[in-house]
């Protein structure tokens, strides 16, 4: 079973990952992980922190010249803003006189709608947002990125999966295009302002982007996430916790601002006819497999993989910083205010891309090792071409 966990706040000295039950022998470095944190720092509408922060990155346990051990794999991302924050968020106390003058430190009494600020602190007793906002915040998904990519790199290593994801539409403005990115388009993507695969809507979506701004807006969007090369066989009809849609849709969901996940034409299908909603199969010669002449169900059938391409769409809400206020109360004194707005994304669906790709990637990892089990990556891939000779034998 893979487990990961992450610790730290958006402004305190570090974030913490850590990944347990990854097999020996997947080649990672601190060079991939960095590959990936920069394509999360992606994105035309990004907060301004994202250019001129950097994710100070190091591995602290589990790989040894550039490969994992089989113990916990944990990494730490500095947060080079935190000289800035060392009495805001140090974890000793700090001199009531030295944080009363502090203008960082001054209570966030008038909480955003549709952020974590109001829900947290009724929940966990505070007078103020910063306890919750720190901790809501999705600098956090920083940390789940690196501890997606140990994942990502197991699985091409392991299985050949690659793991893309490209944005569908920004608030309004949406691709038409049926057009599937394949593995050797991502560089393509990425250097698309937006990540999206349709020149025709890139633009437009820019333009929403540039209006929100100007307005004091903000923007969401929907994004796609697909995981070429995956072997039919993941995941399980047997029980509800088993399934492999109902992983990807609770993970997808796990990351901040995510309200709505389809897996292949999700909303789609269920307006279509049977005849017209399912993927015909086709008998071939034995020993190449089975053909299905379309993928609408996104490579999952009965909660297990099904040897298409998997696909996954998210939906994410606007940023809830709305530069523009939105009308909230004062919790001290109980009367009508403005929102507080602070530094933000304008739109953020972009780089969240990235995030979701990781997340598809622990996914897809833990259901991989669940199948072919092993401690090695030697071991899980004999494991698994002895199921896949199997398979295609029929
Ligand atoms: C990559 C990414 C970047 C985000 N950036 C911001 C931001 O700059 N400002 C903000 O208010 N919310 C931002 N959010 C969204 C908040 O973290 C999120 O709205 C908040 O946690 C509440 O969402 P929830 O209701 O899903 O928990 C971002 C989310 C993601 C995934
Ligand atoms: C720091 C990151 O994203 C942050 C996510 C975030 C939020 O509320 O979720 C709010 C912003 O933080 P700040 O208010 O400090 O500018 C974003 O910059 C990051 O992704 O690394």
């Amino acid at each position: 079973m893979l487990r990961w966990m992450t610790a730290g706040e958006s402004h305190g000295p570090a974030l913490v990952g850590v990944l347990e039950g990854m097999v020996a022998g997947v080649g990672v470095t601190t060079t991939d992980l960095n590959e990936q944190l920069a394509r999360r720092r992606l994105g035309f509408g990004r907060s301004p922190r994202m250019s001129f922060e950097a994710d100070d990155i190091e591995i602290i346990g589990g790989v040894r010249h550039g490969l994992t051990q089989g113990g916990p794999v944990a990494v730490r991302i500095g947060n080079t803003e935190w000289p800035k924050w060392e009495q805001v968020m140090s974890p000793d106390p700090v001199d009531e006189d030295v944080l009363a003058g502090l203008a960082r430190n001054k209570p966030l009494t008038r909480p955003r709608p549709g952020h974590a600020d109001l829900a947290g602190m009724q929940k966990y007793g505070f007078d103020e947002a910063r306890p919750v906002l720190e901790r809501a915040s999705a600098r956090e998904t920083a940390a789940r990125t690196v501890l997606g990519t140990v994942c990502r790199q197991f699985l091409r290593q392991a299985l050949g999966v690659e793991i893309v994801s490209h944005v569908l539409s920004i608030g309004p403005a949406e691709s038409t295009s049926d057009l599937l990115p394949g593995p050797e388009d991502l560089a393509a993507i990425d250097e698309n302002p937006v990540r999206c695969f349709d020149a025709d809507a890139t633009e437009a979506m820019m333009a929403e982007v540039e209006a929100a701004k100007k307005d004091g807006d903000t923007l969401g969007g929907v994004i796609e996430v697909i995981a070429y090369g995956l072997p039919a066989g993941l995941g399980s009809h047997v029980h509800a916790d088993r399934r492999l849609d109902a992983r990807l849709a609770g993970a997808l969901m796990g990351i901040q601002a995510m309200k709505g996940v389809e897996i292949g034409d999700g909303f789609a299908t269920a307006r279509r006819r049977g005849s017209q909603a399912h993927d015909e199969i086709d008998p071939v010669p034995t020993g190449t497999g089975v053909r299905r002449r379309s993928n609408r169900a996104g490579g999952v059938e009965g909660g297990i993989s099904n040897g298409e391409p998997l696909r996954a769409r998210v939906a994410m809400k606007p940023i809830s910083s709305v530069p523009r206020p939105l009308a909230t109360l004062d919790v001290t004194t109980g009367e009508p205010a403005q929102a507080i707005h602070q530094r933000s994304d304008i739109c953020a669906v972009p780089r969240a891309g990235v995030v979701a790709e990781s997340m598809v990637a622990l996914v897809l990892a833990d259901a991989a090792l669940e199948k072919f089990g092993g401690d090695s990556l030697a071991e899980t891939t004999r494991n698994a071409r002895a199921y896949l000779v199997e398979l295609e034998r029929g």
